[in-house]
Formats: structure tokens, C-alpha cells, sequence
């Protein structure tokens, strides 16, 4: 789903003036360092892709300027930055960035660490930590000004924006494949619950773990009507990660609470985001949000301690809960929510990605 585009930076003056507008488009992207020189040494100046200068223009009028291979044309996003150490295909190919671009911080994906020919990408993280996520228009098209790319970036948002039906499968179908014995520690013989999951724009390894554990899994579009979810009777209801913001989904919210109470729910990121709604919560939009493998996480009917992946921009807010709801986890790092559970209605959520791949494997618990 997602174009990628590995560039080297270097800064120059911030640029705040403005004029043109365009449709936005948008696709991960990742920023990744290299000097001409180190590149023309490497060969890859000859290699069958091209090689041209691109731009990255921030909605504050500050301008990047990069060299970019492997992808052209003009997109615009919303900047994040990862503190992932590994796993940046994984990041890249992760339907919940939709919408985004990623900015790798790790100096050996993001950035050449000391190379005094580039700037560090870690600049753009600094941006991005002060003033909170921006949105950005990267462009090769030397055609279109500073001015005319500023514009795009002040001109659109990622917020209100229904992401998750760009990203979501059209039709049901059966999901079979189980974690690769190679990479499998927690797992179990024979067939336990059958599940459907509702495809917000969901990651395989989420489907993998289920099957690892047995289960026998329907993965359904995001659209798919609870009555027919009901009908098939499920032993339990995943509502799977997502790109966007998740108030501007309602139909999402609707489909879970027609679900909640008559079947086992469990929410994961954007899944645990539509779950708070629909028990009467709100959720808000972060400075620049969780995205790492790095995320301590209290789980707190245990005491224990997760570390755990994270990638979201929006939280849910516990103050908007109905009594009876429990917040089960919270993020060590800002004390926000990271976890649910209403035993009433057999609900449980995580903020956080259990199945994360590559890990941390801390809370996948087993059986
Ligand atoms: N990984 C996800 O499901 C992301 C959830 C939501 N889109 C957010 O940014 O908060």
C-alpha cells in the first residue's frame, strides 16, 4: 500500500510564505540519509532508478531539502517520527500509517548519525517534538515552488478524515496462515475460538498470532454490518488497528456498539479507539503521538511492567469513561491510557500492539 522514498537532508532557511493548493494524496514515505558522494561511490547514481532532488516543505514554512530515489511525484502527509530500532519494513508496510510519512530516528535507518556532508534527520524529529506532529508535502517536481507546497501543507489536515476505507479488505475472507515455527514461542494445538476480526486496515501478524493460537479467523471489511457479524456466530469480535483519526469514523463506532455485549470483544489500537467511543468516551489527538518499540507500559491489575510497540496519534481520554469501565493499562511514559476492559460486557482493549512483530514480545502473554 505504501510508496517508499529513502532521501539526505540538508536544512536550509525556513521559507513562510504561501499561494497554490492540490488534492492530497497521501503514502508512507521514509526518510533515510546518504550523501551524493557515498551514493555515486555505491553506484547507485547508475542504478536503473532515479536519482533527483526532492523537497520536504512543513506546514511551520520550514523547507528540507533532499536527494530522493525509488519514488517521484508529489505527496502530502502528516510527519511522524519512530523510535523503532528494527522492524522498518514492517513500519513502512503498516496499513495504520496511511496517511503519514515516517521518520525513522534510529541513526542507522533514519539518519547517518556523524556525517558532517548532511544534516541529521534528527533535526526534523526536534521540529516535530516541539510543536507536535506537522504536516508536510514531499516533492521531486521541481516545477512546483516553496510557496505552492507550503500551500498544500497549510491547506489540508488529517484530522476528520475517514483513512480506514482507503486501507480495509472489500470482501470477506478466511485467514489461515499461522506464525512461522521458526519465529513461533507461545502457541497451542487443536482449534479454539472462532473469531471475526473486522479489518480496520489490519496487520498479518495480528491474524498470525490468532491462528497460531488456534483460532479459526473470518476477516471482515471495515463496512460489514453487525446484524451479519451475529449471525455468523463468533465466539468472540477482534476490532483491528487503523490509519486516522477515530472520531471520524462513526459508522465504525455504530458497528461496535450494536456488537458490544452480545459477544467477547477485544479492540487493538484503533479497534480499542472505536470500543472507547462506542462505551461513551471520547478520544483526542496527541502532540506527536506514540509510534516505537520502546513503550513502557503498566499493566495494572498485575503490577507489571510491558515494554511494549506503539503507533498512534490519538488517545482515549479515561476522565470521558462511564463508571464501571477500567483503565487495565497505562503508559509509563505520559500516564496515558493504553489499555481497557468492561467485564460486565466481556470487553477488553490494548492502546499498544501485543503482536508486534518484531517485538517486543512482553505482552504476548500466551496461554
Ligand atoms: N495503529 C493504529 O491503529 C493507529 C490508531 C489511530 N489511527 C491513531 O493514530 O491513533
Amino acid at each position: 500500500m505504501a510508496a517508499s522514498a529513502s532521501m539526505s537532508f540538508t536544512l536550509i532557511k525556513p521559507n513562510s510564505s504561501s499561494s497554490s493548493s492540490a488534492s492530497p494524496k497521501c503514502r508512507v514515505l521514509t526518510l533515510r540519509c546518504a550523501s551524493q558522494s557515498q551514493l555515486a561511490a555505491s553506484g547507485l547514481a547508475e542504478r536503473p532508478w532515479k536519482v533527483s532532488d526532492a523537497r520536504l516543505v512543513l506546514e511551520d514554512g520550514s523547507v528540507w531539502k533532499a536527494k530522493s530515489f525509488g519514488a517521484s511525484g508529489t505527496q502530502l502527509g502528516e510527519v511522524v517520527f519512530n523510535t523503532s530500532l528494527t522492524g522498518y519494513q514492517e513500519i513502512l508496510t503498516d496499513p495504520s500509517y496511511a496517511g503519514q510519512f515516517v521518520l525513522m530516528t534510529n541513526p542507522h535507518i533514519g539518519n547517518t548519525g556523524v556525517n558532517f556532508d548532511d544534516v541529521d534527520t534528527r533535526a526534523i524529529t526536534r521540529r516535530l517534538r516541539e510543536d507536535g506532529s506537522l504536516i508536510g508535502v514531499l516533492s521531486t517536481e521541481e516545477s512546483k515552488t516553496d510557496e505552492e507546497l507550503l500551500e498544500m501543507s497549510r491547506s489540508w489536515d488529517i484530522v476528520g478524515i475517514d483513512l480506514i476505507s482507503g486501507v480495509s479488505c472489500k470482501a470477506p475472507y478466511e485467514w489461515v496462515d499461522k506464525t512461522n515455527s521458526e519465529w513461533d514461542f507461545n502457541s497451542t494445538g487443536g482449534e479454539t475460538f472462532r473469531i471475526v476480526a473486522y479489518d480496520f486496515g489490519i496487520k498479518h501478524n495480528i491474524l498470525r498470532r490468532l491462528a497460531s493460537y488456534g483460532c479459526k479467523i473470518t476477516v471482515v471489511p471495515s463496512t460489514w454490518p453487525a446484524s451479519e457479524t451475529l449471525k455468523m456466530k463468533p465466539d468472540g469480535v477482534l476490532f483491528s488497528n487503523g490509519p486516522g483519526d477515530p472520531s471520524a469514523v462513526p459508522y465504525a463506532v455504530e458497528t461496535v456498539k450494536e456488537i458490544l455485549g452480545k459477544v467477547p470483544v477485544f479492540g487493538i489500537c484503533m479497534g480499542h479507539q472505536l470500543l472507547g467511543q462506542a462505551l461513551g468516551g471520547k478520544t483526542f489527538k496527541m502532540k506527536f503521538g506514540h509510534h516505537g518499540g520502546n513503550h513502557p507500559v503498566c499493566n495494572l491489575r498485575t503490577g507489571h511492567v510491558e515494554i511494549s510497540a506503539q503507533n498512534h496519534n490519538y488517545a482515549v481520554d479515561p476522565a470521558s469513561l462511564p463508571e464501571g469501565v477500567e483503565v487495565t493499562h497505562v503508559n509509563l511514559n505520559d500516564g496515558s491510557c493504553a489499555g481497557l476492559a468492561y467485564p460486565a460486557k466481556n470487553i477488553m482493549s490494548l492502546q499498544y500492539h501485543p503482536e508486534a512483530s518484531p517485538g517486543p514480545h512482553d505482552s504476548d502473554y500466551g496461554k
